[in-house]
């Protein structure tokens, strides 16, 4: 990609799918990574990071899959400087209309000494060398010197040389351990324009970690020093405190537009959806206070806040909650609606259900009708995509039974279907209701998994609320070798899976969760054999 010719064009880059999902308990299949991918398309960012394709078979699918469906921005894979990882970027990319490879190899003595004991000597014939391989692969390279916040100038500057010299279109200086403060970052950034003139001929990008919370201010400084593009993911979502925020990032450059004067090509409308369907895709949630897209984001509390908005909404408020799509749709639907209604109400939010999906997603929808009084789009959208989970676990909860008392202590009997399409049973009697079910699952399904994380939320307010569940589980133990009679789940590593389910009862959707978490983890577990008898075949 050459720099825009709109010099206060910012492009966004959206690493949600790739740095996003390296957060602790985020494991996303396919079919969820292309539902964020086409919403980040709607959205309008300009590149998406689409995943890191040697890692895993699944994560080389998904990739494959957004280049093949996901039309508009530019879909770029990830790869560690060597052959391997860029030959299999290039094959997960390379149906897209606009392939990107990004490939980096750090440059801080840190790094070079003790995580990939070499010399820099070694780091620049590398940065030649997967520069140049990709180059002949894919017009459009990215190179990253990781680390650079913490390297050498000089060095860093060497080696970005090099990465132009072999052809990168884009360069993107990581402050990868959220080291910078915003001035050190934009002299970083002025330093190198200076010893490296060949970086106004690419773009210089920005990727920033949260780790002292500076992500959005060094993305903005990197900007105010020249860089064109900032690398952000959905609800801050990344390695350790996250990346910058995307919605942050997009609604400072929109707000602030008069000191800044810049830009993006940004869909705002689309800001609150996109978060939504993150948060529940990854089981993350959003902090309430979360700046743009926090529940409290656009709430007055206190009465003097109240009165000013009352009598002037600027008195209080920079931005109007509608600019990221929120009241948008003042939808309600109730039992007596029928599909019509549905279909037209579910194409307002962005989804195109026909046939057999909309014949389920009008069961779903009239069950939970039945049950609660009005049917919001924030439900609706919740049991979206709640059906689009469903359609990809290997397992899935049939039934369940569970008596809760205070007298006795409580128990459940379950019944699971098992990929091999069997139901299987198993009861226990367990410390709460949910501990009963829990455990009964892993009676039934043969599987010893234990609850890292849970967690329920609200959908909506109300006493009918709908309930959203959200479940991790481990598998395996580092200290002895797993093995079950279930297919693959044999590991000495540990695996986790995430899990999320959405009802009315919310023992059915942590039931629900917790059975789609052990599937998830049991794929992983499969994956980390499949890939350990790869590596032992000679
Ligand atoms: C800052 C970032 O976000 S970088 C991206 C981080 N993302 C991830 O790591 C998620 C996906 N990663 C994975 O699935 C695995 O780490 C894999 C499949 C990539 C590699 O797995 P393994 O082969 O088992 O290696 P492992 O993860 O233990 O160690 C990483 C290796 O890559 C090397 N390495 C690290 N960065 C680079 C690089 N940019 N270029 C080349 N080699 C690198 C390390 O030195 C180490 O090599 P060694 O095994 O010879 O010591
Ligand atoms: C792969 C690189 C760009 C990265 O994520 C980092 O350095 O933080
Ligand atoms: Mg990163």
């Amino acid at each position: 990609m050459t720099p825009p010719e709109d010099p206060n064009r910012i492009l966004l880059f959206d690493t949600t799918l790739r740095d996003g999902e390296q957060s602790p308990g985020i494991s996303l299949n396919t079919t969820e990574k292309l539902e964020i991918a086409q919403q980040l398309a709607r959205l309008g960012v300009d590149v998406i990071e689409a995943g890191f394709p040697i890692a895993s078979p699944g994560d080389f699918e998904a990739v494959q899959a957004i280049a093949r469906d996901v039309d508009g921005p530019v879909i770029c894979a990830l790869a560690r400087a060597n052959a391997a990882d860029i030959d299999r970027a290039w094959e997960a990319i390379r149906d897209s209309e606009r392939p990107r490879i990004h490939t980096f190899l750090s440059t801080s003595d840190i790094h070079i000494e003790h995580q990939l004991m070499s010399t820099r000597e070694d780091v620049k014939g590398l940065a030649r060398a997967s520069v140049a391989q990709a180059k002949a692969l894919c017009d459009d390279v990215e190179y990253s010197p990781m680390d650079a916040t913490r390297s050498d100038f000089a060095f860093t500057a060497e080696v970005v040389q090099i990465a132009i010299d072999e052809g990168a279109t884009t360069i993107n200086i990581p402050d990868t351990v959220g080291y910078a403060t915003p001035d050190e970052y934009a002299d970083f950034l002025t330093q190198l324009y200076a010893m490296v003139p060949d970086l106004r001929g690419v773009v210089l990008s920005t990727h920033c970690h949260d780790d002292l919370g500076l992500a959005v201010a060094n993305s903005l400084a990197g900007a105010g020093a020249g860089a064109r593009q900032i690398e952000c993911a959905v609800n801050g979502i990344g390695e350790r405190a996250g990346n910058a925020s995307l919605e942050e990032v997009i609604m400072l450059i929109r707000t602030r537009g008069d000191r800044l004067g810049l830009h993006t090509n940004a869909v705002t409308t689309e800001i609150a959806r996109t978060s939504r369907l993150v948060s529940r895709l990854t089981g993350y949630p959003v902090q309430p206070n979360k700046a743009i897209v926090g529940r409290n984001a656009f709430a007055h509390e206190s009465g003097i806040h109240q009165d000013g908005v009352l009598k002037e909404r600027s008195t209080y408020e920079i931005m109007d909650a509608r600019s990221i799509g929120l009241d948008a749709n003042s939808l309600v639907l109730g039992k007596h609606s029928g599909r019509a209604a549905l279909r037209q109400a579910l194409e307002d939010l962005g989804y195109t259900v026909d046939g057999a999906t909309l014949k389920q997603a009008f069961e779903r929808f009239k069950e939970v009708a039945d049950r609660k009084k009005q049917v919001t789009a924030l439900d609706l959208e919740a049991l979206v995509t709640d059906e689009l989970r469903a359609d990809v676990q290997g397992y899935s909860l049939e039934w369940f039974d569970v008596e809760a008392s205070t007298r006795r202590p409580p128990h459940a009997t379950v019944a699971v279907r098992t990929p091999q399409d069997a139901v299987v049973e198993g009861s226990f009697t367990g410390d709460g209701p949910i501990d009963a079910i829990f455990r009964a699952i892993n009676s039934a399904t043969d599987i010893d998994a234990r609850l890292r994380e849970f967690r329920v939320d609200a959908v909506t307010g109300g006493q009918d609320a709908l309930g959203e569940v959200s479940v991790v589980v481990e598998l395996g133990a580092p200290e002895e070798a797993v093995k079950t009679d279930t297919p693959g789940v044999l590991t000495g590593r540990r695996v986790t899976g995430a899990g999320q389910a959405v009802a009315t009862d919310i023992i059915e959707a942590a039931a629900t969760a917790y059975v789609r978490a052990l599937g998830n983890a049991v794929q992983k577990a499969q994956a980390a054999v499949t890939d350990a008898e790869l590596a032992q075949t000679p």
